[in-house]
Parts: structure tokens; C-alpha cells; sequence
């Protein structure tokens, strides 16, 4: 008998057993009765503090089960919700609060001190944590999944294929797909979605640096299934047809699938002496420092990792890019005027239009209006931290297993840290902001390994996009919504005009 058929036996002896109860009460029982006990019980145990211990931060455990979970769900969806769902709870409960989501107790520290404190103490007093739905679509072998010294470890090794050096050195691949998605996408078009254009190029780039470019009908399947993923992974876990989050376990084991095909070609081509360099290639032809090469499923696992980190944090904020250049038209200037400086200085010097090192380090005005958006809309506004221990922070204890969320929209918009934070002014970044307040890609150990590359990918987009077309949008007045990446509602569709510099 299978498993489905004990289940339905028992479920069946259960009900005709309980005379006088419905199924339905049952069910009531078990959906809600049950729950709501334990909450109480976790509730209690969170205020029963042992003597001498310090007392966990204020805060609001919202409703019976649910928590504070909708109010943050929805506020994640909004431009600057969790702005104001952080700001809300520190003017009743201080700057260090609790709230309880996702059936945990959640803190909120007070940047920078709290940022700095979690990104200090990673692997020490706080891991790295996902809600268990997310985790299994992570899959159990990828980097993010390990904590402690395997974690170092798994670090160095496949960070160290996107440190700065291995991105310079992929420098004029990116140049040249650049080049070659404005001659194909953009040319002889007057009106095009910016977010579709900025995820072809984006998707393009990563797919070029993990697996080499496929082909396109190869490339055609992993766009479609890796945006099921990306979709899907974050939205509730209900693993049912019609459900994003079910199409985003279809999604992943289609993407595995896949990658299997491409591993078992790679070990040839690689017997015949002509792979692609890429990272599959490395991960199949390089030890890490225990000597040790990963076996198939790690390698996929972080395939689909880097794919998923990679390509959609980049687009989203090269689409909101285009969005706030476009609202202020003396930022528009001065990018034009220092990228035509960029390329009138190439020409004088007699050298071909395709971009090197130096030519990036000169792009100092576009990096800081690139730096200016992820302040105002930061692609990744968060994550989650586990206490491994019962900790002290600010005359507070959190206990273990409680979680603790480090944000960064918040301190983006706090005008102690960034006068005036409304307006959209790339030149204060002239100057470094206060430690730990600006934190886009996060922070410590677990700084977004693809930083660098992020950033190289990003200006020689703008580079290209600058050189190549004007551009205004087709709805100025388009809001922003997160979800929970930021975009706009229609993707930013934008009227474009040819343009030689
Ligand atoms: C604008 C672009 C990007 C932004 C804003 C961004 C931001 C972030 C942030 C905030 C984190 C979480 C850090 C934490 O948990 O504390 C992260 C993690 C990560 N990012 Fe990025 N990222 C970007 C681009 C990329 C790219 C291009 C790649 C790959 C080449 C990448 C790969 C990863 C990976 C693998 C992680 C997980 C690291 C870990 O758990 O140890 N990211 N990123």
C-alpha cells in the first residue's frame, strides 16, 4: 500500500471513530486550535524570562498565528513599506523591536549599530536563515545554504571566480554582448519595455558567465523557467497547481534537469579541449582548497543560485536607472557629458570603441547614479538571520532561534544619514557615506559575492545605453511597487531616439 493510501485508511478510521465531530471541526481544530495553543505557549515562554536574563526588545506579536505576517507581506510590496512599517513600530516600541512573522519572533535592530552588529558577528552569534519553503527551492547543497567554516570554505572557492580580478578579466565579454543586445534589441525600435530589455541583457550576461551562451532555443527554456523560479520562490507555499510557488518547484526541477544536459556536453567538450571558460568549467576543472571537486548536485545547485542572484537584482535596478535619470534631466547632463568624455578621450587616444579597466574606473559620476538608485530602491531590501545563541544586544536578550531582519530602506531614507533622502542626487556619494548605512549588498561575510561583477555589468550597460539613445518615458507618472524587487507596474516602457556621441 502506498503512503497516500495509509494516510486516507487512518484519516478514514479517525473520522468514523469520532462520533459527534465533523470532518470539518477536525479540520478547524487541527488548522486553527492547535496553533493558536502553541502561539499562546511560545508567547508565554517568550515573556517568562529566567532570572538575571535581560527582557526581549518590545514589540507587538500581532494576531494568533498570523502574527505581524500580512502587514509585512504587504508592506513588501509597496515602494517605501517597509519603511513605513519599520518606522511605525519604532515610534510605539523603540528603535529596537519584535515583531513575529512566518509563525517566529522577528527582531529589528537600529542601524548602522545593528547592522554592524549582525554583520560582525555572522557565523558567531547569527546564520545566515530562509523560511523553509525558500530553502527547499534553494536546494541543500548551494552557498547560501552552508554556515560556519564549510561555509568559508564553499566561499572562497566560487567567490573567488567573481572576485575583482576574475570580473576584469570578463570585462571585454560583457563589452561585446553589450554591444551586440543594443545592435539586436534596441535597433530600428521606438518604444520598448525597459525592464524586458535590461532582464534580456542581465540574463544574457549570466548565462554567458556560468554556462557559456546556449543556443537560443536552449537559452529561450532557462529564461522562461528561471522567471517561473524567480516569481514563484518568495510567494506563499502553497504547492498546488495554479500556484506560483508550485510553478517555481516545476521550474526548478526543469532547470536541473537542464543543467544536467549542459554538464554531461561540458565534460565532453572539455575531453576535446574546446569548453567555454565559464564557471561550470571551473567548478569541473578546479579543486577547492581541501582539493576536493563538487560532485554534480552541488554544481547545480550553484548554477541555479548564481543564475537566480544574478540576473534580476542587476535589471531591476538598471530599469530604475532609466526611471529616475529620466525624471532629472541635469543628471541625464552630466552622465551624457561624462560618458561622451569616455568616448572622445578613446578616440583621441586612437583605440578601438571597446571598453577597458581604465575606462571604467573614469566612470565615476555613473557609478554614484547607480549607487543613487540603489539608495532609493535597492533591489534586495533585507534578509533574515537566525540567533544561534541566547545573545545580548542593547540591553536586550534574543533568544536562540529567534530571527533577526537586517533592512536597509530604512536607513536609505533617514535623513540624519542622507540629507534630503527624497530627492534623487547622485553627488552625495562624492563622498563615502557613515558605515554600515548604506548597505544594498548587504554587509560581512555574506556581502553579495557578485558585487564587482554587478557593478562592471551595470555601467557598461549605461555606457551603451548613454552612447547609443536618448530616451523618455512612456508613462512618467507609473508607480513604483516592490515584489519584492522594485519595478514599475508596466516596466517602464520608454520612447527611445538613435544618437551617435
Ligand atoms: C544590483 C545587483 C545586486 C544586488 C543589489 C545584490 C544584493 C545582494 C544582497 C543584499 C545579498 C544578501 C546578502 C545577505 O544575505 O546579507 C546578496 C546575496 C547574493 N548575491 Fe547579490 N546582488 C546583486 C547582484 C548579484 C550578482 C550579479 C550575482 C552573481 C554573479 C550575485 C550573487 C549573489 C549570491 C550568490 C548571494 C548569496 C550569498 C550568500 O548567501 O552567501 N548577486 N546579493
Amino acid at each position: 500500500m502506498g503512503a497516500g493510501g495509509a494516510w486516507s485508511e487512518m484519516w478514514n478510521g479517525l473520522s468514523s471513530s469520532l462520533d459527534g465531530f465533523s470532518a470539518a471541526t477536525i479540520i478547524i481544530s487541527i488548522i486553527i486550535v492547535i496553533p493558536t495553543i502553541l502561539w499562546i505557549f511560545s508567547s508565554l515562554s517568550a515573556k517568562a524570562r529566567p532570572e538575571g536574563r535581560r527582557p526581549t526588545p518590545p514589540g507587538s506579536t500581532g494576531l494568533p498565528l498570523a502574527g505581524e505576517t500580512i502587514q509585512f507581506a504587504l508592506a513588501m510590496t509597496r515602494k517605501d513599506g517597509l519603511i513605513k512599517f519599520i518606522s511605525e513600530r519604532r515610534k510605539k516600541h523603540g528603535p529596537v523591536f519584535k515583531s513575529h512573522l512566518l509563525g517566529s519572533p522577528v527582531v529589528f535592530l537600529d542601524p548602522p549599530a545593528g547592522n554592524k552588529f549582525l554583520f560582525h558577528n555572522e557565523g558567531k552569534l547569527v546564520e545566515n536563515a530562509w523560511p523553509a519553503s525558500v530553502s527547499a527551492l534553494l536546494g541543500e547543497t548551494s552557498l547560501t545554504k552552508k554556515q560556519g567554516e564549510e561555509y568559508k570554505l564553499a566561499r572562497r572557492y566560487i567567490a573567488g571566480f567573481f572576485d575583482q580580478k576574475a570580473t576584469m578579466a570578463y570585462l571585454a565579454r560583457v563589452d561585446e554582448v553589450a554591444s551586440k543586445h543594443f545592435a539586436t534589441h534596441w535597433k530600428g525600435h521606438e518604444e520598448l519595455s525597459s525592464l524586458l530589455m535590461a532582464t534580456i541583457y542581465t540574463f544574457d550576461i549570466i548565462c554567458d558567465l556560468l554556462l557559456g551562451l546556449p543556443d537560443e532555443p536552449e537559452l529561450q527554456e532557462l529564461r522562461v523557467c528561471m522567471k517561473q523560479y524567480s516569481f514563484g520562490i518568495l510567494k506563499a507555499p502553497i504547492n498546488f497547481p495554479g500556484f506560483a510557488y508550485y510553478d517555481a518547484r516545476k521550474a526548478r526541477e526543469r532547470l536541473l534537469e537542464m543543467y544536467e544536459v549542459i554538464i554531461t556536453r561540458r565534460r565532453q567538450e572539455l575531453a576535446e579541449g574546446n569548453a567555454h571558460p565559464d564557471l561550470l568549467t571551473n567548478l569541473l576543472t578546479v579543486p577547492d582548497e581541501a582539493g576536493r571537486f563538487y560532485s554534480d548536485e552541488e554544481i547545480k545547485d550553484n548554477l541555479l543560485l548564481f543564475m537566480f542572484a544574478g540576473f534580476e537584482t542587476s535589471s531591476v535596478a538598471l530599469t530604475m536607472v532609466i526611471t529616475f535619470v529620466s525624471k532629472n534631466p541635469q543628471v541625464y547632463e552630466l552622465l551624457l557629458k561624462e560618458q561622451k568624455e569616455i568616448v572622445e578621450s578613446k578616440r583621441m587616444r586612437g583605440e578601438s570603441d571597446m571598453l577597458r579597466v581604465e575606462d571604467l574606473s573614469a566612470m565615476k559620476y555613473t557609478w554614484r547614479v547607480i549607487q543613487e538608485t540603489l539608495r532609493v530602491q535597492p533591489s534586495v531590501n533585507g534578509a533574515f538571520r537566525d540567533a544561534i545563541i541566547d545573545l545580548e544586544y542593547n540591553g536586550y536578550t534574543i533568544p536562540k532561534g529567534w530571527k533577526i531582519m537586517w533592512t536597509n530602506q530604512h536607513s536609505h531614507y533617514d535623513p540624519a544619514f542622507f540629507p534630503n533622502p527624497d530627492c534623487f542626487d547622485p553627488s552625495r556619494f562624492e563622498s563615502p557615506p557613515i558605515p554600515f548605512t548604506y548597505v544594498p549588498f548587504g554587509g560581512g561575510p555574506r556581502i553579495c559575492p557578485g558585487y564587482d561583477f554587478a557593478k562592471m555589468e551595470m555601467l557598461v550597460f549605461v555606457h551603451h545605453l548613454v552612447k547609443n539613445y536618448q530616451w523618455s518615458l512612456t508613462h512618467p507618472d507609473e508607480p513604483i511597487i516592490r515584489n519584492p524587487t522594485p519595478r514599475t507596474a508596466r516596466g517602464t516602457p520608454v520612447r527611445i531616439t538613435k544618437i551617435e556621441l
